[in-house]
């Protein structure tokens, strides 16, 4: 057997791709993902993410990056949805460059996660490259913030360095693309080397996903 085409990997259902009224639904209009511009930036962008975390500053390239970058943004309709404070907070982790809350990661929307009393929080609106069904934030996504947010949370009281040992996510409801939703995590107990956690996702205070993990110090 084959793999499946990428076709039936994009669409909720396995039929069919997202059609121009899923995306109008979506309040986005038809994105150009089939051009040859699209797919070279993509490709570029991704290039950069690489280059951004393993290359030492070169002048010249970024000259060249601040050329292109000025050239897109003037391109684009909407540019970058996501705002972000000026300098992004740093996450606490001494060089973060994680895909979710790295500022010099482009993958990362960047979020940026706050104490609230014994709670771990970040308030942010995902735009449309995060988007997995039409309108809704990728499933693979929101376990990504929950994991950070509750890693975060995990390593907030002191405690030792620690890993995922176990993660699982409840999806209750979509989480919406261009919305403001909130992550929260939290440490419910410690056993030893165990922290059990939990988190959600809030949309207008109502969970959208919850998750519950364990996370493990090295013996
Ligand atoms: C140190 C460095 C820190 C770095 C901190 C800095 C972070 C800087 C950037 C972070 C950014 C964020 C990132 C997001 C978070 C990731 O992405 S973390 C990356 C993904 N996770 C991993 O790579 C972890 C892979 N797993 C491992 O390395 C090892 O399994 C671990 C976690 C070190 C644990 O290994 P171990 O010590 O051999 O643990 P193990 O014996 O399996 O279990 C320990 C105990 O827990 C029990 N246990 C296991 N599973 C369960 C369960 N489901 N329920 C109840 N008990 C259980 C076992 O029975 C055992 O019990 P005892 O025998 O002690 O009574």
């Amino acid at each position: 057997m084959g793999q499946p085409s990428p076709v039936a990997q994009d669409s909720p259902t396995g039929q069919d791709s997202p059609t121009e009224q899923d995306h109008a639904a979506a309040g986005h209009a038809e994105p150009a993902a089939r051009s040859p511009y699209a797919e070279h930036t993509a490709r570029l962008t991704r290039s950069l993410a690489h280059a951004l975390v393993s290359e030492n500053d070169d002048a010249e390239l970024a000259e060249t990056v601040r050329a292109l970058a000025t050239r897109l943004l003037d391109a684009s309709e909407a540019p970058a949805a996501v705002t972000v404070d000026d300098p992004h907070p740093r996450s606490g982790f001494r060089r973060d460059i994680t895909p979710i809350t790295s500022a010099v990661n482009p993958l990362a929307p960047p979020m940026a996660i706050r104490r609230e009393g014994d709670e771990s929080v970040s308030d942010v609106a995902l735009p449309l490259q995060y988007q997995g069904p039409p309108a809704r934030v990728h499933g693979g996504i929101v376990a990504l913030m929950l994991d950070q947010v509750l890693g975060n949370a995990a390593h907030s009281t002191g405690l030792p360095g620690a890993y995922t040992r176990e993660l699982t996510i409840t999806y209750d409801a979509a989480t919406p693309l261009d919305r403001p939703v909130q992550v929260v995590g939290r440490i419910d107990r410690v056993e030893g080397r165990k922290r059990f956690m939990s988190g959600e996702v809030l949309v207008d205070g109502a969970p959208s996903a919850r998750a519950h993990g364990l996370w493990i110090s090295p013996r």
